[in-house]
């Protein structure tokens, strides 16, 4: 098991897969002026190696070699692309091992996490490898004696991808994988925080087949410069972002001027409700995974816990038990079950929501400052008497933290949780039929968890409603978004 990042390389069964250029146009580069940036490891500090920080000139010649090298790409047919997709989905499961690890070493997240996420990112290449095989168009009856009406989806051109560290390898196949599948070109720029999960991507992509040129990856500090080389680039058709909804807003209004085609993963607040005919051990298994997975740094979180009132004791002191079991440290180390955070910003909001919470009259069951091992690391915390006039209701904490809210009718809790901007996912947990009925379709969300706390697989469409997107990712509606239709009308 790996204790150290000090030389990641020398933990790898392939280091190779560690690469420290960018990947552009086929080619492995450095910045054209040289410049650097350093790569962290959160959980020590330690300083795991440094990347090229490209620019816009960089990240315009990817553009340009990927219009260039999408005609060949996509003139094949979508068996042979399903081939190479194929070929990329098996090195990354037979690599696993080394990804996760480099994966846990860059964001943090304990290598059984990690692991789990690297399989569940080659599950959408396998995906859309099979998709790709399935790009049916139409034909349609005349409108008069002399017309033949068809219908054809064509790749749409060059996709361009902006990530965020939470999920470095996955939210980049969910995006690649669709791109690939129907012939477009993809230039990826990761986030800063975690740009090695990405470049190991690239050097699988190499091997498997995929052609010079269809798939690069940009590495750089400069998010704000390659966005803007993505959104005013004539040759980019295509934006596709995950993150949080402020940088969305940003790049919408920047791709406006192209009228570009945009798909947006943002922010979340989910509820997570608990009525009192619920099986409450489930709902304590749920709850853990829902609020805690990747420390509670990701955007289907539960970031709000409803529990009705005649259950709201019982089901804390069973939740904070469950958390006071978690096995805090450093995601390399066996065992573990939650990391340190990203970054201290990210400890420093994960503070300001129990403070503004335990000034309101909340109180700390377990947990509730930062952790003894120092750093980014913080104690799952659990805190109960919650209201509506907190920053938890409306702000998403992106971190251990669980707020027991209490409810007392079904109403009275649908509109509360309906009550936010976002709509991504949601959950609860009930049987009676009628209930469950009226609660999924009264819940204003793009996703709805019932009686589980783990809805994320590449079989259904992910994406939100309201301010949390626009879009589906995954699923076999996750090609559409790369994908134009073109109406023909044929006079005989
Ligand atoms: N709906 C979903 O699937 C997901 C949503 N999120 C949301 O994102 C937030 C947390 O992730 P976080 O990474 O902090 O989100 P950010 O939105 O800050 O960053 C996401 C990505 O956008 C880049 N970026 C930031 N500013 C700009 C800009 N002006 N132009 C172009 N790119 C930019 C970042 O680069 P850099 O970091 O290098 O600055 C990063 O790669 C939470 O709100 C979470 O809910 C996160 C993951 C999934
Ligand atoms: O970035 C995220 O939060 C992911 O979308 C979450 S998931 O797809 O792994 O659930």
């Amino acid at each position: 098991m790996l204790d150290s990042v000090t030389d990641l390389r020398a933990l790898l069964k392939d280091p190779t897969l560690l690469a420290t250029k960018a990947y552009v146009a086929g080619e492995w580069i450095d910045a054209d002026d040289g410049a650097t940036f350093e790569v962290i490891n959160p959980a020590r500090g330690d300083v795991i190696c440094s990347v090229p920080d490209l620019d816009r000139a960089e990240t315009a010649r990817a553009i340009a070699a990927a219009d260039k090298a999408r005609h060949e790409w996509a003139a094949r047919t979508g068996k042979e692309r399903a081939a190479v997709l194929r070929k990329w989905h098996d090195l990354m499961v037979e690599n696993a091992d080394d990804l996760a690890a480099i994966l846990t070493a860059e964001m943090g997240k304990p290598l059984a996490e990690a692991k789990g996420e690297v399989v569940y990112g080659a599950s959408f290449i396998e995906w859309f490898a099979e998709e790709a095989k399935r790009i049916y168009g139409e034909t349609i009856p005349g409108h008069q004696r002399d017309k033949r009406i068809t219908v054809i989806k064509q790749p749409i051109g060059v996709a361009a991808s902006i990530t965020p560290w939470n999920f470095p390898n996955a939210m980049i196949t969910r995006k690649a994988g669709p791109a690939l599948a129907v012939g477009c070109g993809f230039v990826a720029r990761p986030a800063a925080e975690t740009p090695l999960s990405a470049l190991a991507m690239a050097v699988l992509a190499e091997r498997a087949g995929v052609p010079a040129g269809v798939f690069s990856v940009i590495t750089s500090k400069k998010s704000s410069a390659i966005g803007k080389e993505f959104c005013e680039n004539h040759a980019v058709r295509k934006l596709t972002f995950t993150g949080s909804t402020e940088v969305g807003r940003i790049l919408l209004r920047q791709a406006a001027d192209q009228v570009m085609k945009c798909s947006m993963e943002l922010g979340g607040n989910a509820p997570f409700i608990v009525f009192d005919d619920a099986d409450l051990d489930k709902a304590v298994e749920g709850a853990m995974i829902s609020k805690f997975r990747n420390n509670g740094q990701t955007c289907v979180c539960a970031n709000r816990i409803y529990v009705q009132a005649g259950v709201y004791d019982a089901f804390a002191e069973k939740l904070s038990a469950a958390v006071a079991k978690l096995n805090v440290g450093d995601g390399l180390k066996d065992g573990v079950t939650t990391g340190p955070l990203i970054n201290e910003s990210a400890v420093e909001k994960v503070e300001e929501h129990i403070a503004d919470a335990l000034a309101g009259g909340g109180k700390v069951v377990t947990g509730g400052k930062r952790h003894a091992l120092g750093g980014t690391f913080f104690e799952p915390t659990v805190v109960t008497g919650i209201t509506p006039a907190m920053k938890v209701s409306t702000e998403e904490t992106f971190g251990p933290l669980a707020p027991l809210f209490k409810f007392d009718t079904e109403e009275e809790v649908i509109q509360l949780a309906n009550n936010t901007i976002f709509g991504l996912a949601s959950y609860f947990y009930a049987r009676d039929i009628g209930r469950i009925t009226r609660v999924q379709e009264g819940l204003e969300y793009g996703m709805v968890g019932v009686n589980t706390g783990l809805i994320s697989t590449e079989v259904a469409p992910f994406g939100g409603v309201k301010q949390s997107g626009l879009g589906r990712e995954g699923s076999h509606h996750g090609v559409e978004d790369y994908l134009e239709m073109k109406y023909i009308c044929l006079s005989v």
